[in-house]
Protein backbone atom coordinates (compact mmCIF):
# COMPACT_ATOMS: atom_id res chain seq x y z
CA UNK A 1 0.00 0.00 0.00
CA UNK A 2 2.95 2.09 -0.19
CA UNK A 3 2.87 3.95 3.33
CA UNK A 4 5.50 6.67 3.96
CA UNK A 5 4.32 7.56 7.22
CA UNK A 6 1.96 6.63 10.28
CA UNK A 7 0.98 9.74 12.44
CA UNK A 8 -0.60 9.16 16.45
CA UNK A 9 -2.91 11.82 17.44
CA UNK A 10 -3.78 11.97 21.19
CA UNK A 11 -6.72 14.13 21.92
CA UNK A 12 -9.04 14.36 25.35
CA UNK A 13 -12.05 16.69 24.87
CA UNK A 14 -14.88 17.41 27.21
CA UNK A 15 -17.96 15.77 26.44
CA UNK A 16 -21.46 18.16 26.38
CA UNK A 17 -22.84 16.38 28.74
CA UNK A 18 -21.17 13.43 31.09
CA UNK A 19 -22.39 10.13 30.12
CA UNK A 20 -23.72 7.63 32.84
CA UNK A 21 -23.80 3.60 32.97
CA UNK A 22 -23.75 1.79 36.14
CA UNK A 23 -20.42 1.32 35.94
CA UNK A 24 -19.42 5.17 35.44
CA UNK A 25 -19.53 8.81 33.82
CA UNK A 26 -17.42 9.84 31.53
CA UNK A 27 -16.82 13.24 31.34
CA UNK A 28 -13.67 13.61 28.99
CA UNK A 29 -13.24 11.45 26.49
CA UNK A 30 -9.47 10.98 25.65
CA UNK A 31 -8.79 8.99 21.95
CA UNK A 32 -5.93 8.53 19.24
CA UNK A 33 -6.30 9.40 15.52
CA UNK A 34 -4.57 7.41 13.33
CA UNK A 35 -3.04 9.50 10.01
CA UNK A 36 -1.94 7.01 7.54
CA UNK A 37 0.22 8.49 5.14
CA UNK A 38 1.58 7.59 1.30
CA UNK A 39 3.44 8.19 -1.04
CA UNK A 40 1.37 9.98 -3.35
CA UNK A 41 0.25 12.19 -0.06
CA UNK A 42 -3.24 10.50 0.52
CA UNK A 43 -4.23 10.09 3.75
CA UNK A 44 -6.62 7.81 5.31
CA UNK A 45 -7.49 7.78 9.10
CA UNK A 46 -8.76 5.62 11.82
CA UNK A 47 -9.64 6.40 15.22
CA UNK A 48 -8.91 3.99 18.80
CA UNK A 49 -11.78 3.98 20.65
CA UNK A 50 -10.59 2.88 23.76
CA UNK A 51 -11.56 4.90 26.98
CA UNK A 52 -9.33 6.41 29.70
CA UNK A 53 -10.06 3.57 31.86
CA UNK A 54 -10.51 -0.44 31.58
CA UNK A 55 -14.54 -0.21 32.23
CA UNK A 56 -15.53 -1.18 29.43
CA UNK A 57 -13.15 -3.71 27.51
CA UNK A 58 -9.65 -4.27 28.86
CA UNK A 59 -8.08 -1.63 26.87
CA UNK A 60 -7.31 1.46 27.49
CA UNK A 61 -6.24 4.84 25.43
CA UNK A 62 -2.40 4.07 26.95
CA UNK A 63 -2.66 0.33 26.59
CA UNK A 64 -3.74 1.13 22.80
CA UNK A 65 -1.17 3.64 22.21
CA UNK A 66 1.48 1.19 23.56
CA UNK A 67 0.20 -1.63 21.27
CA UNK A 68 0.40 0.77 17.94
CA UNK A 69 3.85 2.29 18.85
CA UNK A 70 5.61 -1.09 20.11
CA UNK A 71 4.11 -4.00 18.23
CA UNK A 72 1.23 -3.28 15.36
CA UNK A 73 2.95 -0.18 13.46
CA UNK A 74 6.05 -2.17 13.27
CA UNK A 75 4.51 -5.59 11.97
CA UNK A 76 2.93 -3.26 9.46
CA UNK A 77 6.28 -1.74 8.72
CA UNK A 78 7.80 -5.25 7.89
CA UNK A 79 4.52 -6.11 6.03
CA UNK A 80 4.29 -5.53 2.05
CA UNK A 81 -0.07 -5.43 2.59
CA UNK A 82 -1.82 -4.92 -0.96
CA UNK A 83 -4.72 -5.25 0.34
CA UNK A 84 -6.88 -3.41 3.89
CA UNK A 85 -8.47 -6.80 4.73
CA UNK A 86 -5.00 -8.35 4.98
CA UNK A 87 -4.06 -6.32 8.06
CA UNK A 88 -6.59 -8.17 10.13
CA UNK A 89 -4.88 -11.60 9.85
CA UNK A 90 -1.31 -9.58 9.86
CA UNK A 91 -2.53 -7.66 13.82
CA UNK A 92 -3.99 -11.34 14.87
CA UNK A 93 -0.40 -12.59 15.28
CA UNK A 94 -0.73 -10.31 18.36
CA UNK A 95 -3.90 -11.93 20.77
CA UNK A 96 -6.83 -9.44 21.37
CA UNK A 97 -6.24 -5.08 21.84
CA UNK A 98 -8.78 -5.28 19.16
CA UNK A 99 -9.72 -1.47 19.24
CA UNK A 100 -5.69 -0.51 18.72
CA UNK A 101 -5.99 -3.13 15.87
CA UNK A 102 -9.19 -1.49 14.78
CA UNK A 103 -7.76 2.24 14.56
CA UNK A 104 -4.73 1.33 12.16
CA UNK A 105 -6.56 -1.25 9.99
CA UNK A 106 -9.85 1.28 9.33
CA UNK A 107 -7.18 4.16 8.34
CA UNK A 108 -6.04 1.40 6.01
CA UNK A 109 -9.29 0.38 4.54
CA UNK A 110 -9.65 4.83 4.61
CA UNK A 111 -6.82 5.10 2.59
CA UNK A 112 -7.91 2.27 0.24
CA UNK A 113 -10.77 3.57 -0.94
CA UNK A 114 -9.40 6.98 -1.27
CA UNK A 115 -6.62 5.78 -3.56
CA UNK A 116 -9.88 3.59 -5.76
CA UNK A 117 -11.61 7.07 -5.80
CA UNK A 118 -14.12 5.36 -4.54
CA UNK A 119 -16.48 6.15 -0.85
CA UNK A 120 -15.64 3.80 1.96
CA UNK A 121 -18.99 2.42 1.49
CA UNK A 122 -18.88 1.31 -2.08
CA UNK A 123 -15.93 -0.10 -1.32
CA UNK A 124 -16.54 -2.47 1.69
CA UNK A 125 -19.47 -2.97 -0.52
CA UNK A 126 -22.25 -0.63 1.40
CA UNK A 127 -25.72 0.07 -0.82
CA UNK A 128 -27.65 2.20 1.53
CA UNK A 129 -27.53 5.91 0.84
CA UNK A 130 -29.16 6.89 3.96
CA UNK A 131 -29.23 4.91 7.23
CA UNK A 132 -31.89 5.18 10.03
CA UNK A 133 -30.22 6.96 13.12
CA UNK A 134 -30.99 6.54 17.13
CA UNK A 135 -29.74 7.79 20.30
CA UNK A 136 -28.73 6.96 23.65
CA UNK A 137 -30.44 8.37 26.80
CA UNK A 138 -27.15 8.28 29.57
CA UNK A 139 -29.06 10.30 32.00
CA UNK A 140 -28.97 10.10 35.71
CA UNK A 141 -32.80 10.25 37.47
CA UNK A 142 -36.01 9.53 35.18
CA UNK A 143 -36.73 13.23 34.82
CA UNK A 144 -33.53 13.98 32.80
CA UNK A 145 -34.23 10.70 30.81
CA UNK A 146 -38.08 11.96 29.92
CA UNK A 147 -36.37 15.55 29.50
CA UNK A 148 -33.87 13.72 26.85
CA UNK A 149 -35.97 11.73 24.96
CA UNK A 150 -38.36 14.80 24.61
CA UNK A 151 -35.70 16.68 22.64
CA UNK A 152 -33.84 13.68 21.03
CA UNK A 153 -37.68 13.34 19.56
CA UNK A 154 -38.03 16.32 18.07
CA UNK A 155 -34.46 15.77 16.65
CA UNK A 156 -35.87 13.44 14.71
CA UNK A 157 -34.15 10.04 16.26
CA UNK A 158 -36.15 6.58 15.51
CA UNK A 159 -35.00 4.56 18.56
CA UNK A 160 -33.96 5.38 21.91
CA UNK A 161 -31.16 3.03 24.05
CA UNK A 162 -31.40 3.55 28.17
CA UNK A 163 -28.92 2.70 30.24
CA UNK A 164 -30.18 0.06 33.10
CA UNK A 165 -29.02 -1.73 35.84
CA UNK A 166 -31.64 -3.60 38.51
CA UNK A 167 -31.84 -0.39 40.70
CA UNK A 168 -33.50 1.45 38.29
CA UNK A 169 -35.01 -0.34 35.55
CA UNK A 170 -38.64 -0.52 36.17
CA UNK A 171 -38.40 3.15 37.57
CA UNK A 172 -36.62 4.04 33.96
CA UNK A 173 -38.86 2.33 31.65
CA UNK A 174 -42.16 2.23 33.35
CA UNK A 175 -41.83 6.30 33.71
CA UNK A 176 -40.71 5.82 30.00
CA UNK A 177 -43.38 4.06 28.55
CA UNK A 178 -45.88 5.89 30.40
CA UNK A 179 -44.76 9.04 28.37
CA UNK A 180 -43.81 7.57 25.48
CA UNK A 181 -46.26 4.38 24.96
CA UNK A 182 -45.26 3.69 20.79
CA UNK A 183 -41.44 4.48 21.08
CA UNK A 184 -38.99 1.80 19.76
CA UNK A 185 -37.06 1.54 23.12
CA UNK A 186 -34.27 -0.88 23.69
CA UNK A 187 -32.35 -0.89 26.87
CA UNK A 188 -28.48 -1.97 28.10
CA UNK A 189 -27.43 -3.60 31.33
CA UNK A 190 -23.34 -3.64 30.71
CA UNK A 191 -23.43 -6.67 32.31
CA UNK A 192 -25.65 -5.14 35.45
CA UNK A 193 -27.34 -8.76 35.85
CA UNK A 194 -26.75 -12.35 36.81
CA UNK A 195 -28.63 -15.52 36.07
CA UNK A 196 -30.69 -14.97 39.85
CA UNK A 197 -32.47 -11.98 37.63
CA UNK A 198 -34.20 -14.44 35.40
CA UNK A 199 -37.27 -13.92 37.20
CA UNK A 200 -36.56 -10.16 37.46
CA UNK A 201 -35.63 -9.53 33.76
CA UNK A 202 -39.04 -11.57 32.80
CA UNK A 203 -41.13 -9.07 33.89
CA UNK A 204 -39.57 -6.51 31.89
CA UNK A 205 -41.00 -8.60 29.09
CA UNK A 206 -44.25 -6.53 29.18
CA UNK A 207 -42.79 -3.55 28.37
CA UNK A 208 -42.22 -4.31 24.64
CA UNK A 209 -38.60 -3.42 24.42
CA UNK A 210 -37.14 -3.76 21.14
CA UNK A 211 -34.14 -6.01 22.58
CA UNK A 212 -32.17 -6.28 26.20
CA UNK A 213 -28.43 -5.73 25.20
CA UNK A 214 -25.94 -7.55 27.21
CA UNK A 215 -27.19 -8.41 30.29
CA UNK A 216 -25.00 -10.61 31.46
CA UNK A 217 -21.66 -11.10 31.90
CA UNK A 218 -19.24 -9.01 29.26
CA UNK A 219 -17.54 -12.53 28.23
CA UNK A 220 -20.47 -14.74 28.86
CA UNK A 221 -22.27 -17.11 25.78
CA UNK A 222 -23.51 -19.91 27.83
CA UNK A 223 -25.47 -18.20 31.06
CA UNK A 224 -26.86 -15.82 27.93
CA UNK A 225 -28.22 -18.94 25.73
CA UNK A 226 -30.07 -20.11 28.82
CA UNK A 227 -31.68 -16.88 29.57
CA UNK A 228 -32.64 -15.84 25.98
CA UNK A 229 -34.73 -19.80 26.52
CA UNK A 230 -36.76 -17.70 29.32
CA UNK A 231 -37.68 -14.47 28.01
CA UNK A 232 -39.54 -13.48 25.07
CA UNK A 233 -37.70 -9.61 24.49
CA UNK A 234 -34.84 -10.91 21.93
CA UNK A 235 -31.28 -10.45 23.41
CA UNK A 236 -28.39 -8.53 22.13
CA UNK A 237 -24.84 -9.24 22.60
CA UNK A 238 -22.11 -6.66 22.52
CA UNK A 239 -19.49 -7.05 24.90
CA UNK A 240 -19.56 -10.88 24.58
CA UNK A 241 -18.83 -10.47 20.71
CA UNK A 242 -15.00 -10.09 20.34
CA UNK A 243 -14.09 -11.62 17.10
CA UNK A 244 -15.74 -13.56 14.59
CA UNK A 245 -15.46 -16.83 15.99
CA UNK A 246 -17.35 -15.63 19.00
CA UNK A 247 -20.36 -14.17 16.84
CA UNK A 248 -20.68 -17.93 15.41
CA UNK A 249 -20.06 -19.38 18.45
CA UNK A 250 -23.00 -17.79 19.95
CA UNK A 251 -25.59 -18.09 17.17
CA UNK A 252 -24.43 -21.61 17.54
CA UNK A 253 -25.59 -21.61 20.84
CA UNK A 254 -28.57 -19.61 20.79
CA UNK A 255 -27.06 -17.13 23.20
CA UNK A 256 -29.10 -13.72 21.20
CA UNK A 257 -30.82 -12.82 18.53
CA UNK A 258 -29.22 -9.51 18.07
CA UNK A 259 -25.98 -8.47 17.58
CA UNK A 260 -24.17 -5.03 18.01
CA UNK A 261 -21.38 -4.76 15.64
CA UNK A 262 -18.69 -2.07 17.15
CA UNK A 263 -15.76 -1.61 14.66
CA UNK A 264 -13.22 -1.29 17.78
CA UNK A 265 -14.94 -3.82 19.61
CA UNK A 266 -14.50 -6.59 16.75
CA UNK A 267 -10.59 -5.32 15.81
CA UNK A 268 -11.80 -3.24 12.46
CA UNK A 269 -13.92 -3.53 9.34
CA UNK A 270 -12.44 -6.60 7.74
CA UNK A 271 -13.89 -8.61 10.55
CA UNK A 272 -17.19 -6.30 11.34
CA UNK A 273 -18.18 -7.36 7.64
CA UNK A 274 -17.57 -10.85 8.13
CA UNK A 275 -19.62 -10.76 10.80
CA UNK A 276 -22.15 -8.85 9.10
CA UNK A 277 -22.31 -11.47 6.17
CA UNK A 278 -22.65 -14.11 8.73
CA UNK A 279 -25.30 -12.61 10.59
CA UNK A 280 -27.35 -12.03 7.20
CA UNK A 281 -26.85 -15.72 6.26
CA UNK A 282 -27.90 -16.91 9.77
CA UNK A 283 -30.86 -14.62 9.90
CA UNK A 284 -29.70 -12.87 13.35
CA UNK A 285 -29.84 -8.70 12.97
CA UNK A 286 -27.47 -6.31 12.79
CA UNK A 287 -26.87 -3.02 13.90
CA UNK A 288 -23.86 -0.60 14.97
CA UNK A 289 -22.85 0.19 18.17
CA UNK A 290 -21.28 3.71 19.66
CA UNK A 291 -18.31 4.34 21.69
CA UNK A 292 -18.90 7.80 22.48
CA UNK A 293 -16.72 8.59 19.47
CA UNK A 294 -15.22 11.92 17.37
CA UNK A 295 -15.86 11.74 13.86
CA UNK A 296 -13.35 9.86 12.41
CA UNK A 297 -14.56 6.95 14.34
CA UNK A 298 -18.22 8.15 13.53
CA UNK A 299 -17.66 8.05 9.71
CA UNK A 300 -16.53 4.55 10.05
CA UNK A 301 -19.66 3.18 11.14
CA UNK A 302 -21.87 5.24 8.78
CA UNK A 303 -19.84 3.18 6.14
CA UNK A 304 -20.15 -0.21 7.96
CA UNK A 305 -23.87 0.81 8.30
CA UNK A 306 -24.47 1.42 4.81
CA UNK A 307 -24.28 -2.43 4.34
CA UNK A 308 -27.16 -4.35 3.40
CA UNK A 309 -27.73 -6.21 6.97
CA UNK A 310 -28.13 -2.93 8.75
CA UNK A 311 -31.64 -2.91 9.26
CA UNK A 312 -32.34 -1.30 12.29
CA UNK A 313 -31.07 1.77 13.94
CA UNK A 314 -27.98 2.15 15.49
CA UNK A 315 -25.78 3.89 18.03
CA UNK A 316 -25.05 6.67 15.14
CA UNK A 317 -26.40 9.89 16.03
CA UNK A 318 -25.24 13.41 15.35
CA UNK A 319 -21.54 14.95 16.21
CA UNK A 320 -23.53 17.68 18.46
CA UNK A 321 -25.43 14.88 20.72
CA UNK A 322 -21.37 14.43 22.47
CA UNK A 323 -19.57 17.61 20.71
CA UNK A 324 -19.09 20.99 21.05
CA UNK A 325 -16.94 21.21 17.95
CA UNK A 326 -16.39 17.15 16.29
CA UNK A 327 -12.49 16.99 14.95
CA UNK A 328 -13.91 16.38 11.23
CA UNK A 329 -16.24 18.28 9.19
CA UNK A 330 -18.57 18.66 7.73
CA UNK A 331 -20.48 17.89 11.25
CA UNK A 332 -22.70 14.42 10.76
CA UNK A 333 -25.81 15.51 10.79
CA UNK A 334 -29.50 13.68 11.42
CA UNK A 335 -31.86 15.12 9.16
CA UNK A 336 -35.83 13.41 9.74
CA UNK A 337 -34.38 10.31 11.23
CA UNK A 338 -31.72 9.94 9.17
CA UNK A 339 -27.91 10.09 8.15
CA UNK A 340 -26.88 10.41 4.80
CA UNK A 341 -23.27 8.18 3.43
CA UNK A 342 -21.07 10.44 2.22
CA UNK A 343 -20.47 9.67 -1.92
CA UNK A 344 -16.92 11.19 -1.28
CA UNK A 345 -13.16 9.48 -1.67
CA UNK A 346 -12.76 7.45 1.57
CA UNK A 347 -14.77 8.15 5.06
CA UNK A 348 -16.34 11.28 3.31
CA UNK A 349 -15.14 13.59 5.63
CA UNK A 350 -12.27 15.90 6.43
CA UNK A 351 -10.46 16.72 9.58
CA UNK A 352 -10.78 20.25 11.29
CA UNK A 353 -7.15 20.99 11.82
CA UNK A 354 -8.29 24.18 13.79
CA UNK A 355 -10.29 21.80 16.16
CA UNK A 356 -7.95 18.80 16.18
CA UNK A 357 -4.91 21.80 17.40
CA UNK A 358 -7.25 22.77 20.50
CA UNK A 359 -7.56 19.29 21.73
CA UNK A 360 -3.89 18.12 21.07
CA UNK A 361 -2.64 16.51 23.62
CA UNK A 362 0.86 14.80 21.94
CA UNK A 363 1.62 13.75 18.36
CA UNK A 364 4.18 11.74 17.07
CA UNK A 365 5.65 10.58 13.91
CA UNK A 366 6.69 7.19 12.71
CA UNK A 367 8.52 6.85 9.54
CA UNK A 368 8.51 3.93 6.82
CA UNK A 369 11.49 3.17 5.17
CA UNK A 370 11.80 0.56 2.51
O1 LIG B 1 -23.84 6.68 21.62
C1 LIG B 1 -22.84 5.96 21.68
O2 LIG B 1 -21.77 6.30 21.16
C2 LIG B 1 -22.93 4.63 22.37
C3 LIG B 1 -23.35 4.71 23.81
C4 LIG B 1 -23.21 3.39 24.52
O3 LIG B 1 -24.20 2.73 24.74
C5 LIG B 1 -21.90 2.97 24.98
C6 LIG B 1 -20.98 3.96 25.23
C7 LIG B 1 -19.75 3.67 25.71
C8 LIG B 1 -19.39 2.37 25.93
C9 LIG B 1 -20.29 1.35 25.70
C10 LIG B 1 -21.53 1.63 25.19
C11 LIG B 1 -22.41 0.46 24.91
O4 LIG B 1 -22.99 0.33 23.83
O5 LIG B 1 -22.47 -0.43 25.74
MG1 LIG C 1 -23.73 -1.90 24.88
Amino acid sequence: MDIKLITLYKIKMPMRTPFSTHLGTVEDREGIIVEVTDKEGLKGYGEGVAFSSPWYTEETVETSYHMLRDFLIPILRKADLNHPSEAGPLFDTFKRNQMAKAALETALWDLAAKKEEISLSRFIGGTQERIPSGVVVGAKTKAEARRQIETYLEDGYQRVKIKISPENDFEFISDIRRHFPELPLMADANSAYTLNHIDHLKRLDDFGLLMIEQPLEHDDIVDHAKLQKELKTPICLDESIVTFNDARRAIELGSCKVINIKIGRVGGLGPAKKIHDYCLEKGIQVWCGGMLEFGISRAHNIALASMEGFTIPGDISASSRYWEEDISFPEVTVEKGMIEVPSHPGIGFEINEKRLKEVLVSKETFAFEK
